[in-house]
């Protein structure tokens, strides 16, 4: 009987018949599992052309049947992508905020990392393209592979896959994307990356309540919206917007993460509030994630290309976004899925 691994590196050697690169590169092998004699392969397609699927399905079969002698199912399909999400994809999160600068992008990589830690497979989209801090935190400036087709190969760092707007243009510059075009823009590369079979995207969203939102929360089947703020009025008046327009799309909003929320300090333990001045309440309706200190740990972190989750440190900081990754994963486990 083959071993899976065997059965995996076969995919090292047959292509993709749109891109024509290797299935295991494009992330597109989406099930091996052998249960005594019975093995079962998924493997995703982009092409759409039916001839090509048959001649794919075939040449996998006989590639399969040479190392494999028991019973074979083999599910070859089209990766499709659409209002429906992106298939392989089994979750997409969407962190958000009404207000720029407010910890969006921290929050997104530990949740990322946070979630990988508990054992998924994740996808970090970064589509703040008004200020890609992703390749910073993540400590990798790479450029992604440009496939046929203008498809996107994901970089892979620190357990997961991602890919930037910032990786399309050079470190400290800006992207000049106006209005209606960054919209479709962002979509198509959101939906024209080789994720591959991921539990959780995570896409960190541009800030604010614009076009780009509407038309991610709209054409995006996405299972949940993370909203980021920082305790402070002028913040907490662009999350009720935020809140509306997701509402309005039918996005399911998992919470708000109170972000810089206290400080404490470290010699006693003590929290002060420094940003806050009278206790802002929630959105009917609307429940509390988490509520993350505002640390030197945080920013260090950010700014060191590790994220805060993957360093030794004892910190309440470092807890509370573990804690945060843990909660995301309870809201959105499969019982709680919608049918
Ligand atoms: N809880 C925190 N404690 C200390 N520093 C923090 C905290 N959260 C975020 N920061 C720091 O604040 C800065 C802005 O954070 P971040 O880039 O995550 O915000 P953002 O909302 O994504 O911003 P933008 O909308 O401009 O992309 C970063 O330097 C980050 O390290």
């Amino acid at each position: 009987m083959a071993q899976r691994a065997a059965i995996v590196a076969l995919f090292d050697q047959l292509q993709e018949p749109k891109l024509k690169w290797n299935i295991n590169t494009l992330n597109l092998l989406q099930e091996v599992t052998l249960h005594e004699q019975h093995l079962r392969v998924v493997v995703h397609l982009i092409t759409g052309d039916r001839q090509q699927r048959i001649a794919f399905e075939e040449q996998a079969r006989q590639a399969i049947q040479a190392i494999h002698t028991g019973s074979l199912e083999l599910i070859v399909a089209q990766a499709q992508v659409g209002t429906e999400g992106i298939q392989g994809v089994k979750r997409i999160i969407l962190v958000a905020s009404g207000k720029g600068g407010v910890g969006k992008s921290t929050v997104a990589v530990n949740l990322a990392v946070g979630l990988n830690l508990l054992g998924h497979k994740v996808g970090l989209m970064d589509a703040d393209i008004y200020g890609p801090s992703v390749p910073t935190m993540l400590g990798c400036h790479d450029k992604p592979q440009v496939l046929p087709h203008e498809y996107l190969l994901p970089l892979q760092r620190h357990g997961i896959r991602f890919i930037s707007t910032g990786s399309l243009v050079d470190p400290g510059k800006a992207l000049d994307w106006r209005g209606p075009l960054v919209s479709g823009t962002l979509l198509q590369f959101i939906t024209k990356t080789c994720w591959g079979e991921l539990d959780y995207l995570i896409i960190d969203m541009p800030p604010g309540t614009g076009d780009a939102q509407l038309t991610i929360a709209s054409k995006l089947k996405t299972h949940g919206v993370v909203l980021v703020t920082t305790p402070q009025e002028v913040a907490w008046g662009d999350v009720r917007r935020a809140i509306e327009l997701f509402q309005k799309q039918q996005a399911p909003i998992l919470g708000i993460v109170e972000n810089m929320n206290h400080q404490v300090c470290t010699a006693c333990g003590h929290q002060s509030h420094p940003l806050i001045h009278s206790q802002l309440p929630l959105p009917p309706g609307i429940v509390s994630l988490a509520q993350l200190p505002l640390a030197h740990e945080i920013s260090q972190a950010g700014d060191a290309g590790v994220p805060l989750l993957l360093q030794e440190s004892s910190s309440p900081a470092k807890a509370a976004l573990l804690a945060l990754a843990q909660r995301v994963a309870q809201c959105t486990a499969p019982t709680q899925e919608p049918a």
